[in-house]
């Protein structure tokens, strides 16, 4: 039995929380807007040390047979969003006022008696409203469904490929047992697919492939600053170098160091679409800069090949590796090898699991939640901070490893976990 004492100090944790927030709680976005954008650390504790009380509470509300059962609606909202996603059902609700459940049912081609219950339940989670019996309009959160960009792909991301995908893992972990086959996943099996996620979307599926680029963008953009990779390495310590950024996207990563660096030139490698539309934006955008545009170059390549620019100081590996099981990564690092001159440095910048309780609850789920997508979309995962050594180890007995330090959010020095780590080798020879 939960103790009175217990409740009730979880509960004015809460309250307290609430009190240092309730300014900053936009009644109209229905959510919370700091100055500048976005909390301050102090701020953001006080929102997962609230978040965490939350969760905490309920469980003890709830006994440990209820927290268990309610895990069954959070089954039920994801697939009522799907559905909601899959018909397009937020576009066909008026922008004002309202239309019947008759009318939409037969715009979105639903029968009417299941279209009712699936919207009745979304409601419970303030998707739509029903005004009057039998009609319905949007609420803040339907209409972001069906005019925000982000909001659109990320729905998308969870119903078409995270959902089902989760539902097979168990199914894939007795198929495949322990294969390392990016095609031997939880994905393919939902998806009936026998190509990696990513090639399969592109060949039989461009509007997914499409929803999963856009949700890559803003996931990637809002949730990585590139600050702390210019902090936590000596680049100023290179001198004149150039540097390779194997799998380094639209360039990002490479085109804030050049402006932090300016004795630094970069090649940016990813696959040909990629680079093709990294090299047009940047071109773009520094017409008025002649001298940023020297020092940063484009090049198609597969980085399961050899690598073509030879003699670099450093080989940047930014959250690449995280998409690929261990067997691909260890090819990934050989197929440096005869790049590589003596002194280079392999430089992973990329997610380091936490151990169990190192983190904040919420922020452990996240990472744990984030480490099994990538076991059933890809057969990929996060790697703990030992499990890094071996992968040098396998790849070439001449990496000497230099280790796995954690990224500090700026030079003041406050560490935040959540952020990329650097794993550094040198290239002995
Ligand atoms: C999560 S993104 C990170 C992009 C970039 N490094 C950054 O930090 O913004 C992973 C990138 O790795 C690229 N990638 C994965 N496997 C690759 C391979 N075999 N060859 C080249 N690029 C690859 C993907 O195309 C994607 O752009």
């Amino acid at each position: 039995m939960p103790n009175h004492q217990q409740l009730v100090e979880i509960a004015s944790a809460i309250s307290t929380a609430a009190e240092k927030l309730n300014d900053f709680y936009d009644e109209e976005a229905l959510e919370l807007r700091f100055p500048g954008g976005k909390p301050t650390n102090e701020q953001g504790q006080t929102i997962s040390q609230a978040l965490e009380a939350v969760l905490q509470l309920q469980r003890m509300l709830l006994g440990p047979l209820g927290s268990i059962m309610s895990l069954s609606g959070g089954l039920f909202d994801l697939a009522s969003l799907h559905i909601i996603h899959d018909f397009e059902i937020a576009k066909h609700v008026p922008t004002e006022g309202t239309v019947t459940v008759a009318e939409l049912a037969s715009s979105c081609g639903i029968p009417h008696v299941h279209l009712r219950r699936i919207l009745r339940n979304a409601m419970t989670n303030r998707i739509f409203t029903e005004p009057v019996p039998d009609t319905i309009s949007h609420t803040l959160i339907s209409s972001r469904l069906a005019h925000d960009p982000v909001m659109r792909a990320t729905v998308g991301m969870l119903a078409d490929e995270m959902f089902p995908a989760a539902a097979c893992l168990s199914r894939a972990m007795r198929k495949y047992g322990t294969s390392m086959k990016p095609t031997d996943t939880a994905w393919a099996l939902a998806n009936d697919a026998h190509r990696p996620m990513v090639e399969e979307l592109e060949a039989e599926h461009p509007e997914r492939a499409a929803q999963f680029a856009a949700f890559m963008k803003y996931n990637w953009s809002v949730q990585q600053p590139l600050q702390p990779l210019i902090d936590n390495f000596d680049w100023a310590a290179l001198g004149v170098q150039h540097i390779v950024d194997v799998g380094g996207g639209m360039g990002h990563a490479s085109i804030a160091l050049a402006k932090a660096f300016p004795d630094l030139t970069f090649t940016v490698q990813d696959f040909e679409k990629v680079v093709k539309t990294g090299e047009r934006m940047f071109l773009e955008e520094t017409q008025e800069q002649p001298e940023l545009r020297n020092r940063v170059r484009f090049m198609a390549h597969d980085a399961l090949e050899d690598q073509p620019i030879k003699g670099a100081g450093v080989y940047l590996l930014r959250s690449v590796l995280h998409d690929w099981p261990d067997e691909n990564c260890v090819a990934i690092l050989q197929s440096l090898v005869p790049a590589l001159k003596k002194g280079a440095t392999v430089l992973i910048n990329d997610y380091v699991m936490p151990g169990p309780g190192e983190l904040d609850l919420l922020a452990e789920r996240r990472a744990r939640s984030l480490d099994l997508t990538m076991t059933s979309l890809f057969n990929a995962r996060e790697r703990e901070s030992s499990e890094w050594e071996p992968l040098f180890e396998k790849a070439d007995s001449r990496f000497q490893f230099r280790g796995v330090k954690p990224c500090l959010i700026n030079k003041t020095g406050v560490p935040t976990k959540r952020l990329l780590s650097i794993i550094q080798s040198t290239w002995i020879g």
